[in-house]
């Protein structure tokens, strides 16, 4: 007899039915639940339909509904066909309606959540850390665990506060609780990402405080806060004395002692300084760069001001700026943090860190926000930067009533200002009761994926002592005879070829969708060429996160420059370029020019080529200084042409940029850091360029095979650049993180690209873990011998990662 008539839950339903669906399961022995038995009409391999109807009168009730599917599934009444055996409880509970997913809830009653998933969701203490390895299951934890605070604890959903990092994530968790617990339900808990959990605060409590901004204030996006401190900037050069500036020389020395800035993008001149400072400051003046780096600074600086205060733990609020480079960047900030109340604004980090004051300046607020959330969870706990660690921290003083899930291992965002360590140390000090539990079953990946994965993470430097990994093992459950293909191809095409043809090649021989592929790569320069081969091979794919190559305007322009230099007659190239950059041909000019060529019957390039003849008659239409305006365009063109006999292809594209004077175009035209991805894109057409010529053996000149490849990828772009399905995806190793793909290609393992150069080599090797750990049953990792498109023909070395799991293995093909 079935045992579960002992229930601990009690939820007082109304009413509520379960219905299983299940192959194996049998009539009889759900008849001793009552139960009425009708066949599924929908379903043909799942036969019997179970329906309880319970009442409040008989004791039956919305856990008992649960502990009937767990027993159902421990007695393994539903086995082997679990996974697919659909499973639905639904309760209705005075206005609440829980609508479980099939397999979700089953999870829930012990069924599909393993062991040690199980023990996560129930333990008792109410301060617990889960460290769990990839693929084993964390969001299904998290969100059960907040199930099993309402159902089986007792806590109200106005109790919960779930946070997140990315909106994503926060709406995608509320999506699963609300099949879980209901959505109405779902609905009363606080699930948000920091941000949107501080906003909300802020919001609430700021009249209460003196941060200097009223419950209106404005949240100012990167673009804003660039601009005002650009501003700010320039308020401090303004009050500055001679001396004062020249202090403003040693910040900006600073400021470069302390970031690596990249040394080809220089000189960019801040908006909005007057003639004066332009001159004086043509050497010594930020650029975009250094705007940005010095914003990333000041906060930087905040963390370091919150982590001092942390640890002196003092009563008191003390806005001071720290040390290193303190008077300096401190007025900037100053000017800058001024400016934002000024303008009633925060930026969106302010946001936390404006929060995180004004808990400390009022413990009431703290009291309210303790008593409003009595059960605090964060998801991807090895992400909190400092300021965020703090405000979980003040929010679970008192009562201590904490649940982080989160992974060590694949923390990549270091560069940004999240510290791992928070996992591990701080939560050790702050919350010396934690309990830590681990999760160690991965259920995405193959064994041998897995095997390659551990290599790479247990190379790992880092020492993970606390609450840590050491001792998790990640444990597969998925055996499979499909071993990680290493492939060495000659250059980024062949590798990009490789890619499409296994595509191609897998397509027909596994039962592999389209939507089952992803492509990975450090950097997204490294898209183009697998582009090329996507377009070529006519396999939709879709780039995730970037505008197509093509499509940015600068090189729209660039490449028309080159098709008029090919074909005179192109028109539409003509009409790019005419006033790009702007040389005081406007609409009107443009008209006339174009109403002389109608006349003419001729099309107009030829009419501004025939502009300056001597019998022309053009002068009635068109002024005399819109002709000499035209007449230049007409020369530099005749210029660019020859040029173009006697120039190999990259080194034309030099000359059409230093002729049109076209990088003083793009760095005045918009925002810094707009202007910073135009100037990389420029250099990255002329390295594609350089490189094709390079490469190019076809026999017909380079420009003209150039300019066809151009067309194929950037002619496919909207056509070929589908909707998220149907299509390959082609992402960053970042943009990866928390996703999962049947077939995973890593390409461009090559050294000083993966590890990106410059970059933390243990942080690399984590996003090469979580890279590796996104496929679930095929893996390719790719490198090429020749040039990735930083460095010269023949410097391309295998990625040290890829050496250091290269050692052939039973689990490893290598070519
Ligand atoms: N007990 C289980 N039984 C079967 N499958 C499971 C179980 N737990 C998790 N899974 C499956 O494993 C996969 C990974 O789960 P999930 O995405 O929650 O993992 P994760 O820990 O968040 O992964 P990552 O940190 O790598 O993003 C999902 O497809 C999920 O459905």
């Amino acid at each position: 007899m079935l045992d579960v008539v002992k229930l601990p839950w009690r939820l007082g339903c109304e009413r509520g039915e379960i219905a299983a669906y299940s192959s194996s399961i049998g009539r009889s022995r759900l008849s001793a639940f009552s139960a009425r038995a009708t066949n599924s009409p929908s379903m043909k391999c799942l036969q019997p339909l179970l329906h309880l109807n319970y009442n409040k009168a008989n004791g039956l009730q919305l856990g008992w509904a649960w502990k009937l599917v767990r027993v159902i599934n421990t007695r393994r009444l539903l086995s082997p066909v679990f996974q697919s055996a659909n499973v639905r409880v639904r309760a209705q509970h005075t206005g609440v309606f829980a609508s479980c997913e099939p397999t979700v809830l089953a999870q829930f009653g012990g069924g599909i959540l393993n062991e040690e998933q199980l023990k996560a969701v129930q333990i008792k203490e109410r301060c617990v850390r889960v460290v769990a390895g990839p693929g084993s299951g964390k969001t299904l934890v998290l969100t059960h665990r907040i199930a099993h605070e309402i159902v089986h604890n007792g806590l109200q959903p106005s109790q919960i506060l779930c946070i997140t990092f990315t909106n994503k994530a926060a709406k995608e968790l509320r999506e699963r609780l609300g099949g879980l617990v209901g959505h109405a339900t779902s609905q009363n808990m606080t699930v948000g990402t920091f941000h949107s959990t501080c906003a909300k605060l802020l919001r609430e409590f700021v009249s209460r405080t003196k941060v200097g901004i009223n419950s209106d204030f404005l949240i100012y996006d990167e673009d804003d806060c660039r601009r005002l401190l650009r501003k700010s900037l320039l308020e401090v050069m303004c009050s500055s004395d001679q001396t004062s500036y020249n202090d403003f020389s040693m910040l900006k020395d600073q400021i470069k002692r302390f970031v690596s800035l990249r040394n080809d993008i220089e000189n960019i001149q801040m908006e909005s300084m007057n003639s004066r400072q332009q001159k004086r400051s043509k050497q010594e003046v930020l650029n975009h760069q250094d705007v940005k780096e010095l914003l990333r600074k000041i906060r930087t600086t905040r963390t370091h001001e919150m982590k001092s205060f942390i640890a002196k733990r003092i009563g008191k609020y003390n806005h001071k700026f720290l040390d290193f480079d303190t008077s300096e960047i401190g007025k900037v900030a100053k000017a800058f943090e001024g400016a934002l109340r000024r303008n009633n604004a925060a930026d969106f980090d302010d946001l936390i860190y404006l929060v995180v004051r004004m808990l400390h300046e009022c413990p009431d607020i703290v009291e309210i926000c303790e008593r409003r959330w009595t059960c605090v969870l964060v998801d991807e706990f090895q992400d909190t930067d400092g300021i965020q660690y703090e405000l979980i921290r003040l929010l679970c003083k008192k009562n201590k009533n904490l649940y982080v899930v989160g992974d060590v291992d694949q923390a990549i965002y270091g560069w940004r200002g999240s510290e791992f360590q928070h996992m591990q140390n701080s939560l050790q000090n702050d919350f010396p009761s934690i309990k830590t539990l681990q999760l160690q079953k991965n259920y995405r990946s193959s064994n041998h994926i897995l095997r390659v994965a551990s290599k790479i993470i247990e190379n790992s430097a880092y020492d993970r002592r606390i609450g840590s990994r050491e001792g998790l093992k990640l444990q597969g459950t998925k055996h499979s005879n499909i071993p990680v293909q290493v492939c060495s191809l000659s250059d980024p095409d062949t590798e990009a070829e490789f890619v499409v043809n296994e595509i191609r090649k897998l397509q027909h021989t596994s039962s592999l969708e389209i939507d089952d592929f992803s492509i990975l790569y450090r950097t997204h320069y490294q898209a183009f060429a697998l582009e090329k081969a996507f377009v070529r091979a006519g396999i939709p794919y879709k780039i995730h996160g970037s505008t197509p190559f093509y499509s940015h305007k600068e090189i729209k322009v660039l490449i028309a420059y080159l098709q008029l230099i090919v074909n005179v007659q192109d028109q539409m190239a003509f009409e790019r370029v005419i006033n790009t950059p702007p040389r005081g041909i406007g609409e009107k000019t443009i008209s006339s020019l174009r109403a002389w060529a109608q006349k003419k019957n001729i099309s107009l390039p030829e009419a501004l080529q025939k502009l300056s003849d001597a019998n022309c008659d053009s002068k009635s239409e068109i002024t005399s200084r819109a002709r000499k305006a035209l007449q230049s365009v007409r020369e530099l063109l005749n210029t660019l042409f020859r040029i173009s006999l006697e120039r190999p292809l990259g080194m034309l594209i030099d000359e059409i940029i230093e002729r049109t004077n076209f990088l003083d175009y793009i760095k005045s035209d918009g925002d810094a850091d707009a202007v910073k991805k135009k100037l990389d894109r420029i250099e990255q057409l002329k390295l594609l360029a350089k490189y094709f010529e390079m490469s190019n053996e076809s026999g017909h000149k380079p420009i003209i095979m150039f300019l066809e490849d151009v067309a194929l990828v950037a002619g496919t772009d909207q056509r070929q650049q589908k909707e998220e399905r149907g299509a390959v995806k082609l992402m960053t190793l970042h943009a990866a993180k928390g996703l999962e793909f049947k077939c995973v290609f890593i390409v461009g393992l090559n050294d000083k690209l993966f590890p990106f150069q410059n970059c933390d080599p243990e942080e690399e090797r984590r996003l090469f873990y979580v890279g590796i750990t996104r496929a679930k049953d095929y893996l390719y990792l790719t490198y090429h011998r020749f040039y990735h498109g930083l460095q010269n023909k023949g410097d391309c070395k295998v990625s040290p990662f890829l050496q250091e799991i290269s050692a052939k293995t039973e689990f490893m093909n290598i070519y």
